[in-house]
């Protein structure tokens, strides 16, 4: 029997894309809740219960609402793609390839939650490193990043895209979380396992989906002796045996002249390089920021649960 799965907040921009990965499948029956009734807090509530799996697609508070909806109900799983509950211990986080158990941890989950997309990139850089003892505990871990626009859902795509709104932005690259205190650091910091949190500075790019993200090194200041070809060493056995997170060969990566943000746009997998020589590394991870970093990482989740 198919498995039923709802989306709740399907006519955002997360939910659409999930909505799409899934539209010719025959091993899923999507509940649909109409677009004029998206807030319908009584429609929402029948349709989660009536789910195998929901899989919630909406702003932190509204998915804590909607994880209230199911007290009491011990059957519905639920796959929340916002940062209400990533660093929760009583839910499965959803990075599968970020340990060798991780994914048998997701299928036996009943509370995923969905990866942030720029820990996608860190957790996946930083965590290798830090699980071999390379990045020792007193390392100042820096991580910048440039995201396509989407990732800031469908407000910031407005004001990207419509010259009209009051609040449009022309700029072509801007940084932001100038505070330093972006909502994704606290699971950067767990699940990279770091003992104090990352200086963190993203930025956004006037194109709709595609991010990098990179975490410099001195080589000097790591644990051991290591060089660029160590490091790359350490992430091809850690990745080894998949296909999603991509180690890049580094004659390939060594070839590069730029790295283009928007090349894994409408891919799922995360590609991660190491560039490089003499004392320093630079580690960049790149993906879609809808893809593996929240819609394609959301269907892979799905699938690994039903898989149970
Ligand atoms: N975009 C991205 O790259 C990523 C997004 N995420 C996370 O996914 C979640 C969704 O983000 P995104 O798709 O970008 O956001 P959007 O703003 O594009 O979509 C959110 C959807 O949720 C609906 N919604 C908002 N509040 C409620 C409510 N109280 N009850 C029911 N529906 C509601 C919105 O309806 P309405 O149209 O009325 O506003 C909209 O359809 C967020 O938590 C975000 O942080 C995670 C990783 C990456
Ligand atoms: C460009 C942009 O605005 N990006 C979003 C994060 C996108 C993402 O990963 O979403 P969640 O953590 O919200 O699930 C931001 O910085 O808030």
């Amino acid at each position: 029997m198919a498995a039923k799965i709802f989306i709740d907040g399907e006519h955002g921009t997360t939910g659409l894309q999930i909505r799409t990965r899934m539209a010719e499948r025959r091993d899923v029956e999507l509940l649909s809740i109409p677009h004029e009734e998206r807030r319908n807090p009584k429609m929402r509530e029948d349709l989660i219960n009536s789910a195998d799996i929901a899989i919630l697609c909406l702003p932190d508070d509204a998915s804590r609402e909607a994880v209230g909806m199911l007290a009491g109900n011990n059957s519905v799983r639920v796959i929340d793609t916002s940062t209400a509950y990533r660093v929760d211990p009583d839910w499965a986080y959803g990075f599968a390839e970020m340990d060798r158990d991780q994914s048998a941890r997701i299928r036996a989950a009943r509370h995923v939650a969905n990866p942030g997309c720029y820990p996608t990139g860190a957790i996946g850089l930083i965590r290798p490193l830090r699980a071999a003892g390379i990045i020792p505990d007193s390392y100042p871990v820096t991580i910048n990043a440039i995201s396509g626009y989407t990732g800031g859902g469908k407000n910031l795509i407005a004001q990207m895209e419509d010259e009209s709104r009051e609040d449009h932005i022309d700029a072509p690259h801007f940084l932001y979380g100038l505070k330093l205190a972006h909502k994704h650091v606290p699971e950067m910091t767990t699940h990279g396992l770091l003992p104090r949190a990352p200086v963190f500075s993203p930025s956004v790019g006037r194109f709709p989906q595609g991010m990098l993200v990179q975490v410099p090194l001195y080589l000097e200041e790591l644990e051991g002796t290591h060089t660029a070809e160590s490091i790359h060493a350490v992430f091809s056995d850690y990745y080894g045996g998949q296909d999603i997170v991509q180690v890049v060969p580094l004659d390939e990566s060594g070839a590069l002249a730029r790295l283009n943000a928007e090349a894994l746009a409408g891919q799922d997998i995360m590609k991660l390089y190491v560039f490089g020589s003499g004392g320093y590394v630079n580690l960049v991870a790149q993906l879609d920021n809808l893809g593996k970093g929240a819609s394609g990482a959301a269907v892979q989740n799905m699938d690994l649960m039903l898989s149970a």
